[in-house]
């Protein structure tokens, strides 16, 4: 299940992904915001990271305008691991390297067909169960 949330610059991106997901049977729980109204971006760090801690969710995608405020609500969150990736290469090695459970977006930085490509190639990498990887997520939890 994937957690996905936004404050209101990410509404139009959120859809999309939100298409993605379900052309592809990829079961998703959309903790919102549901339109353009403003609204603050910390509120849907919060309710994503806390069903990615309660394990209700295994990966989670926050937007807004930069995915800076949302990803750094996010990574205040025990357990919760939020890359910020405007390309391929990041989203891949931050599942690979990071096993980072938090994709976010700046819905003012990149276009959505880019945006769609990040989100599959975060979706679709598995961490590399590697040592020293494991070695250094254990030391950020630490
Ligand atoms: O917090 C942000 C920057 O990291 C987000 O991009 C917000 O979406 C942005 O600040 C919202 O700005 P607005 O002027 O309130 O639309």
């Amino acid at each position: 299940m994937i957690a996905i949330g936004n404050d209101h610059t990410g509404y139009a991106l959120k859809k999309a992904i939100i298409e993605y997901l379900e052309e592809r049977n990829i079961a998703y729980k959309d903790f919102g915001c549901g339109d353009i109204t403003s609204s603050d971006y910390p509120e849907y760090a919060h309710e994503v990271g806390k069903a990615i801690q309660n394990k209700e969710c295994e990966l989670g995608i926050l937007i807004c305008g930069t995915g800076i405020g949302i990803s750094i609500a996010a990574n205040k969150m025990k357990g919760i691991r939020a890359a910020l990736c405007h390309d391929c290469f990041s989203a891949e090695a931050t599942r690979l390297h990071n096993d980072a459970n938090v994709l976010a977006l700046g819905a003012r930085v990149v276009g959505i067909g880019h945006a769609i490509k990040i989100v599959d190639t975060f979706l679709n990498t598995d961490f590399s169960q590697n040592e020293r990887h494991i070695r250094r997520i254990q030391m950020l939890e630490e």
